[in-house]
């Protein structure tokens, strides 16, 4: 028996990529999962920091109104403006001065620094670079047009700006007709924008932030969550190798080996099943050799035989020149009685000793198996057949009648039952003793088995009385010429032991279904054809007739059996 040491190829490469797929993607998922993590928790930092410079830009607005708007209206077509003017917001105010007769003599015009609103515009350069506060007011002469105030890090100015471009509101109008909210859309200068904005009194307001310099800072925290997740793969996959691989290796390996044992438990129920069903023996033992086969590692190039006395048994592939195989004896009744084995058609490594120990187990059940079926064959043979000639019996005979009356009912067939007893055998027992006796009984018997067709059947009935039951017979004439030929050879001297015998036979023919319908009846009317035969004329055969019946009745002296 060849052997293969464990350990090369024990994984197959199909094994290491999975293990290392379902890893890779483990990590993958694990970085992933943990990149939205980071993300959701840094999200809501980022807009509360937008939010937060929206506070700051809105913080003073109603100061800003209450104190300046109503006593400082932004705009005054002649008397007022606002100017913006050594790097602060002046108010200029022109008065008239008129005589006692309301005529114009002149006129004052007085200037009002407004500190506190120069530095609420100025603040706007702290929030970010972009950021821009505008506050406007419609603009009564152009009727779609606003006058508004832009400051932002590098101008405060007063532009005319449209309230609506392309027939779309500006942000602006929003804000004029009393509605607040925060946005993201183009502003005047037709740049994407994000803005909160407010009426405040009669003027609307607004802060807005370019969206490129907002999102850049989103996307410095999306580098950062990049650069985070991409240390996180790399640390997974070097926990991978080091760790979580091997482990993996070794589940994988478990897996294997609990299936394989899985595929052995089946393979010994399934045969074990078999063996209850009383199979063909051909049909058993493919069933054995399939499920083997199936169980084993590599059933792809897997061949069994088994070997049983004479006869041998093969699987599809077999090739008895191969020499990479497992082998087991079969053992019955503590004899060895045949081989099982199981071969690979190319070098693998058999996996020792798991198969080794199934093929073993496997021939043990056959072994035993195989006793059990010679035990009920032997005990069966005992219960049917007569121990000293080994033709069956008269239980297996009464069987056989029964099943061919009932097949004649069916088809109407006719057969024959031909009682026979031997003339003057017991002097012979006498004069040469039990034992010769005896095979001149099995001599007997042998002659009658060839006299008759395979479907017919001789059977001993008891001491020196065999039965011979003829089936599907066209007419009498046929049990006629049967008898004929028993007597025949009956009357042939046998040869025993140097000595020459010298018996006849009496026969006594029932026919069915004319002399008896069923069993007890035939055998009966058979037995009394026979007693006329010997009383009348030894070595003779008598048909079964009514009246003989009728004559024992008279006589009262046949013995039935
Ligand atoms: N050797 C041997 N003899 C047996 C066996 N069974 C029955 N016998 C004997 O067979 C004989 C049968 O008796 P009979 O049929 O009356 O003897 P027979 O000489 O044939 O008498 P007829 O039938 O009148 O010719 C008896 O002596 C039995 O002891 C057996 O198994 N072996």
């Amino acid at each position: 028996m060849l052997k293969f040491p464990l350990g090369h190829g024990l994984f197959s490469k199909c094994d290491d990529y999975k293990v290392i797929i379902a890893g890779s993607l483990s990590v993958v998922g694990l970085a992933l999962v943990a990149g939205i993590a980071v993300y959701s928790l840094m999200k809501p930092q980022i807009e509360s920091a937008f939010s937060r410079n929206m506070e700051i830009a809105l913080k003073n607005k109603p100061h800003f109104f209450e104190n300046q708007t109503e006593k400082f209206p932004m705009y005054a077509h002649h008397d007022s403006f606002l100017a913006w003017a050594d790097n602060q917001l002046i108010l200029h105010i022109k008065k008239d001065v008129l005589d006692q007769y309301e005529q114009r003599i002149g006129s004052i015009t007085t200037e009002k620094r407004l500190p506190q609103l120069t530095s609420y515009l100025r603040e706007i350069k702290e929030i970010s670079k972009s950021a821009e506060l505008i506050l406007c007011e419609t603009l009564e002469v152009a009727g779609q047009e606003m006058i508004c105030l832009l400051s932002n890090a590098h101008f405060v100015k007063f532009e005319q700006l449209p309230s609506e471009v392309r027939e779309t509101k500006t942000l602006m109008s929003y804000a004029l007709d009393g509605k607040s909210g925060i946005t993201s859309m183009n502003e005047y200068r037709q740049v994407p924008v994000v803005a909160s904005f407010t009426p405040v009194g009669s003027l609307g307001m607004a802060l807005i932030l370019d969206k490129e310099e907002l999102c850049s800072a989103m996307m410095e925290q999306g580098k950062i969550i990049a650069a985070f997740v991409f240390v996180l793969i790399i640390t997974g996959l070097l926990l991978l190798f080091w760790l979580i691989l091997p482990l993996m290796r070794k589940l994988a390996h478990s897996e294997r080996k609990a299936r394989e044992r899985l595929k052995e438990c089946q393979c010994l129920h399934g045969i074990r099943r078999d063996m209850e069903h009383n199979l063909p023996e051909e049909e058993f033992y493919q069933k054995v050799m399939v499920r083997l086969i199936k169980a084993m590692q590599f059933p792809e190039i897997t061949s069994v035989m088994i070997k049983l006395g004479d006869k041998q048994f093969v699987s599809d592939r077999y090739n008895k020149d191969l020499m990479h195989r497992l082998q087991a004896q079969i053992i019955v009744n503590g004899e060895a009685y045949g081989w099982l084995q199981v071969i690979y058609s190319e070098e693998r490594p058999f996996w020792i000793p798991e198969e080794q120990d199934l093929i073993d187990t496997i021939a043990s059940d056959l072994g035993r198996w195989i006793e059990q079926n010679q035990t009920k064959q032997r005990i069966t043979q005992m219960a049917t057949h007569d121990g000293l000639t080994g033709l069956p019996n008269r239980y297996l005979l009464h069987d056989r009648i029964k099943q061919v009356l009932a097949h004649g009912r069916r088809t109407h067939e006719q057969a024959a039952v031909l009682f026979i007893d031997l003339d003057r055998f017991k002097s012979i027992n006498d004069s040469q003793g039990h034992a010769i006796g005896d095979l001149l009984l099995q001599e007997v018997a042998t002659r009658l088995a060839a006299i008759i067709r395979s479907a017919d059947t001789v059977a001993r009935h008891g001491g020196d009385e065999f039965i011979i039951l003829l089936q599907n017979i066209t007419d009498s004439q046929e049990a006629k010429v049967v008898a004929q030929k028993i007597l025949n050879e009956l009357t042939q001297p046998f040869h025993i032991h140097g000595k020459e015998l010298h018996i006849g036979g009496s026969i006594g023919i029932a026919l069915f279904p004319h002399d008896g319908d069923d069993v007890e009846t035939l055998l009966r009317n058979s037995d009394i054809a026979m007693y006329h035969a010997k009383k009348s004329d030894r070595n003779s055969y008598r048909f079964f007739s009514p009246e003989m019946n009728q004559k024992i009745a008279e006589n009262g002296s046949v013995e039935l059996r």
